[in-house]
């Protein structure tokens, strides 16, 4: 693989009193056991756009996604250090409620994860965990939140039906409105199209460009034409390091960086 220095970098300043940042990390660096995979990424989101984390495989996109919310918690072995910053306070503090936290800045996965519950429980189970009873919100939640991720019409008869008869691309869209029924400010998604045919890929970013009006979304792709389709902002990962984040547009037709462009262009490695 050809070397890229990892000094020789362009990081554009978003937070610079000219935008409304969601979320931005300073200094994170993500390390499993002894090995250090994310070497000081400091980034910030802008509120309402969509930013992809774009990269070759291992280079870190997914342990940095996943530090946002402190879901490598859940690894053992896992350390996180630096700061993330939301709405004024550090998300990776001991101080936080990390489950709380996890309401307002929310996850979806590769793989759709549908609970083996209907479709209209998997949406209301976090809900009620929570405390809500009435179920005349409830079902407003089920309505809104189903046809926000594009899947009312097609399931709004069969909702007390298994959500694991859901097709691939069906429960996708499930996760997303199970993710926002909690009404977060931030949707993480990693690579949430992977496993999906291109029929619901396109219908799924056509859910993810509605759904910037009301969230702040960071996804990791692996698809170019994808993060050229639907990001405002995207940033270039290569071993552990964040080289280049820009507006999508530059990445695609003038990165600043050799490894970027290489990447972008298919001559990378
Ligand atoms: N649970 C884990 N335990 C130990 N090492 C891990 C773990 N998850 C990731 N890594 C290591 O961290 C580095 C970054 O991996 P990561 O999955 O974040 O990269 P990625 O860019 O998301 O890759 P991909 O595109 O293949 O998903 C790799 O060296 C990987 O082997």
């Amino acid at each position: 693989m050809k070397t890229y220095d990892s000094e020789d970098r362009y990081i554009k300043d978003l937070d610079d009193g000219k935008r409304e940042i969601a979320l931005s990390t300073d200094d994170i660096h993500v390390s499993y056991g002894t090995h250090e995979a994310i070497h000081g990424v400091s980034l910030a989101f802008e509120r309402f756009k969509i930013t992809a984390l774009i990269g070759a495989s291992g280079s870190g996109k997914s342990t940095y996604l996943r530090s946002l919310n402190r879901m490598n918690d859940n690894i053992a072995g896992t350390k996180v250090t630096g700061k993330i910053m939301y709405r004024g306070l550090d998300v990776n503090s001991n101080e936080v409620d990390v489950y709380e936290m996890r309401k307002h800045i929310g996850m979806v996965f590769q793989q759709p994860n549908p609970f083996a519950k209907s479709i209209y429980d998997n949406i209301t189970f976090a809900l009620q965990r929570h405390g809500e009873k009435r179920k005349d919100v409830l079902d407003e939640t089920v309505e809104t939140t189903l046809k926000q991720a594009g899947l009312w019409e097609q399931v709004k008869d069969d909702l007390h039906q298994s959500a694991l008869a859901l097709s691939g691309g069906q429960a996708q869209r499930l996760c997303i409105a199970r993710a926002i029924a909690m009404k977060p400010d931030i949707l993480l998604l990693d690579e949430p199209a992977a496993v999906l045919d291109p029929i619901s890929t396109a219908t799924l970013e056509e859910t993810l460009m509605e759904l910037k009006e009301r969230y702040t979304i960071i996804i990791v792709t692996h698809n170019m034409q994808q993060a050229g389709r639907i990001s405002d902002y995207t940033a270039f990962f290569h071993l552990g390091n964040a080289l280049e984040y820009d507006e999508t547009r530059k990445i695609f037709t003038r990165p600043k960086i050799q490894a970027t462009e290489d990447y972008v262009s298919g001559h990378f490695g």
